[in-house]
């Protein structure tokens, strides 16, 4: 019979399996049975399981997961520009490039191994592509994380690698599945101010005591605390967002006209997702040569009962 607990035997694992497009994906699992799929096109989270199962990020049933389209769903990462604010495409180019497995990335010391099943990716400025676009020499050096209690961490490092300075934007774009958009609130940006994407970027004072959801919600929430809380009465869990050198809040819910506009998202499908991302957008990240900057989410479950 086997203990209660982890056996001995069983590990935290890191598989690669291909999706339908032949675009290879990284599965981490730990061993209770959580799991965690990254696409290396995009560097993209696209699944966070629990042990029973249960999946906690969105992807909408018409997401188109052909590289270079991003997947609507799961944690397109925007890098080095966040939504329009800048001369590149839309969020920026790094959630439609294919990223690379790192096999020695540079040491993380703050990091503990420790039962966790993780993977290192590795984008970097050297292709033609990304030069003519963005004329700046980077490595952005990604580590996801998955810890025997199911908590996904990612941690970013952008290094300058070249002799100008550089300044960009980034949010890990999280797509939370949810059971109803009326049935979540988004505890921890009270009274900050936030600049609403819907009244041209204009500054607005969060008045409320929590943020709940009658239509839609395009928002950069500002210098908020480093815990954000999103809980789902109807399905009893609240995620909890911790973030470390990630100061903004991006909120989004394109509710049902944005919804029918988009292609790659069904028409009544916002109701169960809820984008709630750590950034650094208002105040862009400024690098000098030779100097590197670390962001972290860690991203965790609470049920009650
Ligand atoms: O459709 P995209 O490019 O993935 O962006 C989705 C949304 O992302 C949000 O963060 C932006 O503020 C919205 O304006 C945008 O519509």
């Amino acid at each position: 019979m086997e203990p209660s607990g982890v056996s001995d035997e069983k590990r935290p694992t890191v598989d690669m399996v291909k999706d339908k497009n032949g675009t290879d994906q990284i599965l981490l699992q730990n061993p209770k049975g959580a799991s965690v799929k990254i696409s290396l096109h995009g560097g993209q989270v696209l699944s966070w399981k629990t042990d029973k199962g249960d999946e906690l990020l969105f992807t909408s049933a018409k997401a188109n997961s052909k590289p270079p389209h991003p997947v609507r769903g799961g944690i397109p990462i925007c890098f080095p520009q966040f939504g329009t604010r800048g001369s590149l495409e839309q969020h920026g180019f790094a959630r439609n490039k294919i990223w690379l497995v790192e096999e020695n990335p540079p040491a993380l010391s703050s990091f503990d191994s420790i039962d966790k099943a993780y993977v290192d990716l590795v984008l970097k400025s050297y292709d033609e592509d990304t030069t003519r676009i963005w004329p700046h020499s980077f490595e952005f050096h990604l580590r996801v994380s998955l810890a025997l209690d199911g908590n996904l961490t990612l941690i970013s490092r952008v290094r300058n690698i070249n002799s100008k300075p550089f300044s960009f934007s980034i949010a890990y774009h999280t797509y939370f599945s949810i059971s109803d958009i009326s049935e979540v609130r988004v505890e921890g940006l009270e009274t900050l101010d936030y600049l609403d994407n819907l009244f041209e970027k204009e500054r607005f004072t969060e008045q409320g005591d929590a943020l709940t959801f009658e239509s839609e919600v395009d928002r950069v929430y500002l210098n908020s605390r480093d815990v954000v809380a999103v809980f789902d009465h109807e399905k009893k869990r609240t995620f909890l967002i911790k973030k470390e050198g990630l100061p903004d809040v991006v909120v989004w819910n394109p509710w049902d006209k944005k919804a029918k506009a988009l292609t790659d998202m069904g028409d009544e499908e916002y109701k169960h997702m809820l984008c709630v991302d750590g950034a650094a957008i208002e105040k862009p990240i400024n690098l000098k040569p030779g100097e590197e900057w670390t962001g972290k989410l860690n991203l965790s479950l609470i049920l009650s009962t």
